[in-house]
């Protein structure tokens, strides 16, 4: 496929998505404002049950659409989430008995938990997964027991009366607007520079950070964002229940039906926090009226018997996905190039143009070395690349050479000394080597699975040193993709490619970096001979044209022996030969240690 097949095909994408616009794509907007016309009217009605049973779903949207944004879009089961909601209806609750004007109160519950969240935020994400989940959970009977016991400034068991004003109208009308706005940031989130860092997490949060992005800062920054709109919807409930105490606020009973809401609905799925809402509450209330002794249970089986025929939510589900009309709601948010800024490319891929000095060195490892308990994988190792070489990194496997790889783009940490371009590498970021000048593929490919071709790359190169913003960057995003072969699977997902599709991808989401040094780790395995050339040349592209300084690390020799100038050999994680291909061949060690066994392989 040329470039100008692609850049066809990309705009044939985005007139796709135009075409889509105008009938289909409004609909739901004109839902939600039909929506919002509704729910302006449910006061007018006259009967406070029915405004205060309104109130408390929009306070659940509040809580479960905030709760996704940590658990869907970056992917951190956040359990304690409700605690952001008690902390906010105190600091509400205090500040309004201290006389605080109403506003500033909401102002105060916001600050007060943005705060914890920062706070706490840095012994929590040391961890991931269940441990992380567990121990967000440990802060909803952390936050019990300080409301009881700080009982000068919470009143304790007895809990806190607030100000005995009728302000069901004026809570009502807040919340609404608050949840409004959460769902607005949800989109901007989902469609931002900040959600994409945040769905990379989500993703592999390793290949985030080799690809530039700083995931401690995204993570806090989601955590913060996330509790104080939780705490907007937890003071606006205390103003509205003028009486708050800590099993209210803090119960375990009561914390994880938000976040069950979210995966009930399809956590990640725009539409999914609040159709889960829409169903679970009323499901609850029909329970609570019909059953009311076995409603806990019985709300508490429903849940499970979701989690174990619906994993994805009920939007992600075979059922709703077969109903045309609803098909909309389980429909993935992505962002494709558009139109417009496709035109703009060129032939040329769009990266500076380096020239290379060959007396330049550009990569430095003295005594790099990395161990596994005892097991020496990278020894003492010491190389040197200058600028502009192709180098092909073989040895036998197990050897050390994707470990030797993992250190320079610091997936590991090693001992002995790291310079490129150089800049000394020691007490680096894996984002900060990323912008150094470092980009590479792994061995096995690490592609952000559930984002499109066209996003893999466009994350690379909005966050590259000086990258452009998100749209810019998915309009180059096509000149990679085409670069590498992938210029009319854009809009696909990367886990929907095949494997050397998938390190194709890797190829085009480092060259998005603009790196000075690209480390490629295994990618002719399983081509065919015509593909291995067509790759052979774009990695003499990428160096004759762009400069870019290359090691290849192969099992394929007769690939490596089409373009490296250089071959450094591996054995027991030690360098037993660095020599001109010719002169490296011809080394008997070299042969016994590796060339004999690729011989083999290959047949010769
Ligand atoms: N994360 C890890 N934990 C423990 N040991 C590891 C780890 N990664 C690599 N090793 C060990 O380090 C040694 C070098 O492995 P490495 O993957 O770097 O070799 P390689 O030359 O890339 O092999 P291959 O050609 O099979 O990819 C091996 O003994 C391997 O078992």
């Amino acid at each position: 496929m040329t470039r100008h097949d692609v850049s066809l095909a990309t705009t044939a994408l985005a007139a796709d998505a135009r075409a889509a616009t105008p009938a289909r794509s409004l609909l739901p907007w004109l839902g939600g404002a039909v929506l919002i016309g509704l729910l302006l009217l449910v006061p007018k009605l006259g009967v406070p049950y029915a405004t205060s049973l309104v109130f408390t779903l929009l306070v659940s949207f509040i809580l479960a659409q905030s709760w996704d944004w940590i658990g869907g879009l970056a992917g951190y089961v956040n359990l304690g989430h409700f605690a952001w909601y008690g902390v906010g209806a105190y600091a509400f609750a205090i500040s309004l008995n201290a006389g605080v004007p109403v506003p500033l109160c909401f102002v105060v519950a916001m600050a007060v938990v943005a705060l914890a969240a920062a706070i706490l935020s840095f012994p929590l994400f040391r961890l991931k997964g269940d441990y992380f989940a567990f121990a967000t959970l440990a802060i909803l009977p952390l936050a019990e027991l300080l409301a009881f016991n700080l009982s000068k400034l919470t009143g304790g068991a007895d809990g806190i009366v607030l100000p005995p004003d009728y302000v069901l109208l004026q809570a009502f009308y807040t919340a609404l607007g608050l949840a409004i706005a959460t769902f607005a940031l949800t989109i901007a989130l989902s469609r931002s520079r900040f959600g994409y860092a945040l769905k990379s997490i989500r993703n592999d949060e390793q290949a985030a950070e080799v690809v530039g992005i700083r995931i401690f800062p995204a993570k806090l920054g989601v955590m913060v964002l996330s509790g104080a709109i939780a705490a907007l919807g937890g003071a606006v409930h205390a103003w509205q229940l003028s009486y708050i105490d800590p099993p209210t606020v803090f119960g375990l009973s009561v914390a994880l039906v938000p976040v069950a809401m979210a995966l009930f609905g399809g956590s990640g799925l725009l539409w999914g926090p609040m159709i889960g809402v829409a169903l679970l509450f009323t499901v609850q209330q029909f329970l609570l009226v019909n059953m009311s002794i076995l409603h806990a249970t019985v709300y508490g089986l429903i849940i499970l018997l979701i989690g174990r025929f619906m994993p994805g939510g009920l939007l992600r589900s075979r059922l709703t996905k077969a109903i045309p009309a609803l098909r909309f709601l389980s429909r993935e948010q992505h962002l494709a190039p558009t139109g417009a800024a496709v035109a703009a490319g060129n032939e040329r891929l769009p990266m500076p143009i380096r020239v290379p000095d060959p007396s330049c060195e550009l990569l430095v490892c003295r005594k790099l070395t990395k161990a596994f308990g005892g097991n020496i994988a990278v020894n003492a190792v010491d190389i040197v690349v200058r600028q502009g070489e192709v180098v092909g990194l073989v040895g036998a496997n197990g050897s050390g050479k994707t470990t030797l790889f993992n250190c320079i783009s610091k997936v590991y940490e090693p001992t002995g000394e790291l310079i490129v371009d150089g800049r000394n590498l020691a007490g680096l970021r894996r984002d900060e080597v990323a912008a150094v000048g470092v980009g590479r593929s792994f061995q096995n490919p690490r592609p952000f699975g559930d984002l499109t071709v066209a996003e893999n790359i466009a994350i690379a190169a909005t966050f590259r040193r000086n990258g452009p913003a998100l749209p810019d960057a998915l309009a180059e995003a096509t000149a990679y993709a085409a670069f590498v072969g992938l210029g009319d699977r854009l809009g696909e997902r990367a886990d929907s490619l095949s494997l050397q599709e998938k390190k194709s991808l890797e190829l085009a989401r480092a060259l998005a970096l603009h790196p000075k040094l690209l480390l490629v780790d295994e990618v002719a395995s399983g081509l065919t001979p015509a593909e291995i050339r067509r790759f052979v040349g774009h990695i003499r592209e990428i160096r004759d044209v762009y400069g870019i300084t290359v090691i290849w690390v192969e099992h394929i020799f007769s690939a490596l022996a089409q373009v490296v100038d250089r071959l450094i050999v591996l054995e027991q994680g030690q360098v037993i030969a660095d020599a001109p291909l010719a002169e490296a061949v011809k080394d008997e060690r070299v042969l016994a240690a590796y060339l004999g066994q690729a011989a083999t392989k290959e047949g010769h």
